[in-house]
């Protein structure tokens, strides 16, 4: 099964409002006077909560075909849970896509694959595709046990999601120590986990399941790595910090087919 490439730009903590709507128009324009066909390169983006809104309206407006998601969802759906927003929340602002266990999350906010994985099956209650992060930090790769940590953690942030769910799963699979360091995985590198994190979903899954998810990798891809990395066999597509903050940066990574080599 052909699997469509998904450009996701996790904005992070940046940006207000106003900022985030000038971003998405600046977007929009670049991609129309490329004339993006978005069936070749899906494009997303995670602002904040707080700017989820504003975007919905402008990509309702201009019948935009850039999707957006949020960076977080509670796993609880509804009662006393102060500061939390639901997967229902986000659905009803047109919401498409959650990232579940960041490695900020899981790092500073101690999130565990248990509560990830509840997470990740509230967004699939609401109808939202989670993209589930995974990645080790440098201590593991160093030793080289990166592969099979991953997996563990893969499959522990996955608790609960069933067969049927499954194909519509996003993974990611974020190497800790190439986030916003610039230290880029190689493109083997980044092929050799998408390929077990394929495997390990053949083996909890079913092997049609492993073939129709999506896995993404992300950490300091930029404009001049993407095609290399994307035009792995197993690597579909990519999950962008820093360089989706800037409008043309981001568009070019969207449009990695044509800037190979760039
Ligand atoms: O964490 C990331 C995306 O979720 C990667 O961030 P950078 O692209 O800034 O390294």
């Amino acid at each position: 099964m052909a699997r469509t490439p998904l450009i996701a730009g996790n904005w992070k903590l940046n940006l207000d409002h106003h900022e985030a709507v000038h971003l998405v128009q600046k977007l929009a324009w670049t991609l129309k006077d490329a004339k993006h066909d978005f069936g070749t390169a899906e494009v997303v983006v995670l602002p904040s909560f707080t700017n989820i809104r504003s975007v919905q309206t402008l990509v309702d407006a201009d019948k935009l075909e850039i999707g957006y998601g949020a960076q977080d969802v509670s796993a609880h759906a509804s009662g006393a849970y102060t500061g939390e927003v639901s997967a229902a929340q986000l659905a009803k602002l047109g919401v498409t896509y959650v990232a579940t266990g960041h490695s900020e999350r899981r790092e500073y906010h101690g999130e565990s694959d248990a509560v990830v994985a509840a997470k990740t099956v509230a967004a699939l209650g609401a109808g939202i595709t989670p993209i589930v992060c995974v990645g080790e930090g440098l201590e593991i790769r160093k030793a080289g046990t990166h592969v099979e940590y991953t997996l563990t953690q893969l499959e522990g942030s996955l608790a609960g999601v069933t067969a049927e769910q499954a194909p519509t799963v996003v993974i990611a699979y974020e190497p800790v120590w190439a986030i916003g360091t610039g230290e880029v995985a190689t493109p083997e590198d980044a092929q050799e986990v998408c390929e077990a994190i394929r495997g390990k979903l053949a083996e909890l899954y079913s092997a049609e399941v492993a073939d129709a998810v999506r896995v993404l990798y992300g950490g300091s891809v930029k404009s001049g790595n993407a095609a290399q990395i994307i035009g792995k066999p197993d690597v579909d597509g990519a999950l962008v910090g820093g360089a989706s903050l800037d409008a043309e940066e981001f568009a070019k990574i969207a449009r990695f087919q044509e800037h190979a080599g760039a």
